[in-house]
């Protein structure tokens, strides 16, 4: 049986109870309505895959007017969904027009039983296609993404590190959820990336999913996707994270900033292995491997019950921390070369090199904010440079993490910046209990932090 959805409209009940007959042999979902003037309202008209819709419905009318009004209502509320249109009264020039209007077919009543189920199979393939089509430009723009991205090389020989690529190695093999922890901006993403890549799925896509920009609300729709009129803002049908990463890998950043409400719908989704799109009811499977990634403590967080440990488990399967920069021996030299060279060709400044005193100063720092911050601090002092030496002044860095080590007063922005520091020290990352304390919410947190770049 097909897995298809049909809604037959024509105001003959006798016509409508025939078609079901027949076409319920086939077809998993067949039904009806004999007044038109019901799809107005229908609630969810683009889960249907096709519609047969007779072409006169007022008595004695038989111009085929109405079934095109009826034909262009259909269009507007589900444009992937293929119409047929029916009518006894069969004229080529109003089948010509009904098929300009965007119908997928025409039948002329009486019907030849063997015509129709074939007209309904072709009708169901063109809407399958259109499917097809629409996830395939939701992949190609997600690809151009990943595609346009440079190519991100992991720099670093130390043991810390290598020890992680060697589990990454082993891994990546495999189709097992992996959940990567880790300080801000130590190259959680980096390694997702490079798990997607030494695995089977890396012709497919990466998708990446930035959970902690995602509001309550919007969750759902975000990564199940929704259908068209299924919200205010739905204004067409919309394919979810989950669904467009099918084949691939889905890396979720950030999962300890989800509500237990939002871990809840999560968890279904990655036990079932299917999702739900908003304002449907058809269970659609997904073949992904989940990446997830966080620099909270969710084993602290299940223990105070505000992290699922089901969830946990789903998610954990494998368990990779990455080091702090500061535990990575001379890594610190090797990336800060790295960053050396990239921004120097990037700023036209090609030649310029880091003083003695100037790598002493950046192996003895301890990076709160680790690569991310090591990245920022040596761009920012090759915008700044004036010669060819970067010197340890060139990187003030203490003003902002040791402000009694100067007597330079503080900046506002700096002061906050503490005060955001301090409580997600307390607070162990936790950036939910961070905001509590600090009387704002944890998108306006989230926020300043990725204004910070941590
Ligand atoms: N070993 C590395 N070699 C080169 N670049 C790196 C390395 N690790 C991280 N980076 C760079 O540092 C920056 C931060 O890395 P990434 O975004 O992967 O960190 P993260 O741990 O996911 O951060 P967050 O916790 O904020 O999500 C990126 O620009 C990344 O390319």
């Amino acid at each position: 049986m097909t897995d298809c959805k049909i809604l037959l409209v024509d105001d003959n009940k006798s016509i409508l109870s025939a078609l079901e007959i027949l076409l319920q042999f086939e077809y998993k979902t067949v039904d009806s309505i004999s007044n038109p003037n019901q799809l107005s309202s229908f609630p969810d008209l683009s889960s249907f895959d096709i519609v047969l819709l007779d072409m006169n419905f007022s008595a004695g009318v038989n111009t085929g007017n109405e079934g095109l009004f009826w034909l262009k209502e259909i269009r507007k509320k589900a444009p992937n969904t293929s119409v047929i249109m029916m009518t006894a009264y069969g004229a080529v020039d109003l089948a010509v027009k009904a098929l300009k209007e965007g119908a997928a077919d025409f039948i002329l009543k009486p019907w030849n039983n063997e015509k129709l189920l074939a007209t309904v199979k072709s009708a169901y393939q063109l809407r399958k296609t259109r499917k097809e089509v629409q996830q395939l430009k939701q992949k190609e723009s997600s690809l151009k993404q990943v595609i346009n991205q440079n190519k991100n090389f992991i720099i670093g020989n130390s043991r810390a590190l290598n020890t992680v690529l060697s589990l990454v190695d082993k891994v990546a093999k495999t189709d097992v959820n992996v959940l990567i922890t880790g300080e801000n901006g130590t190259g959680k993403e980096l390694i997702a990336r490079e798990i997607h890549q030494k695995s089977k799925r890396k012709d497919e896509v990466f998708i990446n999913v930035d959970m902690g920009s995602i509001s309550e609300n919007l969750f759902e729709s975000e990564l199940f996707g929704h259908t068209k009129g299924s919200f205010t803002d739905a204004k067409e049908d919309r394919t979810g994270k989950f669904e467009a990463a099918n084949g691939g890998t889905l890396f979720l950043d950030e999962i300890g900033n989800l509500s237990l409400q939002m871990q809840a719908k999560l968890l279904s989704a990655i036990q079932n292995k299917t999702i739900v799109k908003v304002g449907s009811n058809k269970p659609i499977p997904v073949d992904i491997r989940l990446v997830c990634a966080t620099n909270c403590n969710l084993e602290q967080m299940v223990a105070d019950g505000i992290f699922r440990e089901d969830l946990l488990y789903r998610i954990n399967t494998i368990h990779i921390e990455v080091p702090a920069l500061r535990d990575r021996d001379n890594d610190i030299l090797l990336l800060a070369d790295f960053f050396l060279k990239k921004f120097s060709a990037k700023y036209g400044k090609a030649g310029l090199r880091l003083n003695h005193a100037a790598e002493e100063k950046l192996s003895g720092y301890h990076w709160p904010g680790n690569i991310r911050e090591l990245q920022h601090t040596v761009e920012r002092a090759i915008i700044l440079s004036d010669g060819q030496v970067l010197k340890a002044n060139d990187f003030p860095f203490h003003n902002k993490f040791h402000p009694s080590s100067t007597d330079s007063p503080l900046t506002l922005d700096e002061m906050e910046q503490q005060m955001i520091r301090k409580a997600l020290e307390r607070h162990e990352g936790n950036q939910s209990a961070a905001a509590e304390q600090l009387g704002i919410t944890r998108q306006t947190l989230y926020n300043k932090l990725k204004k910070q770049g941590n």
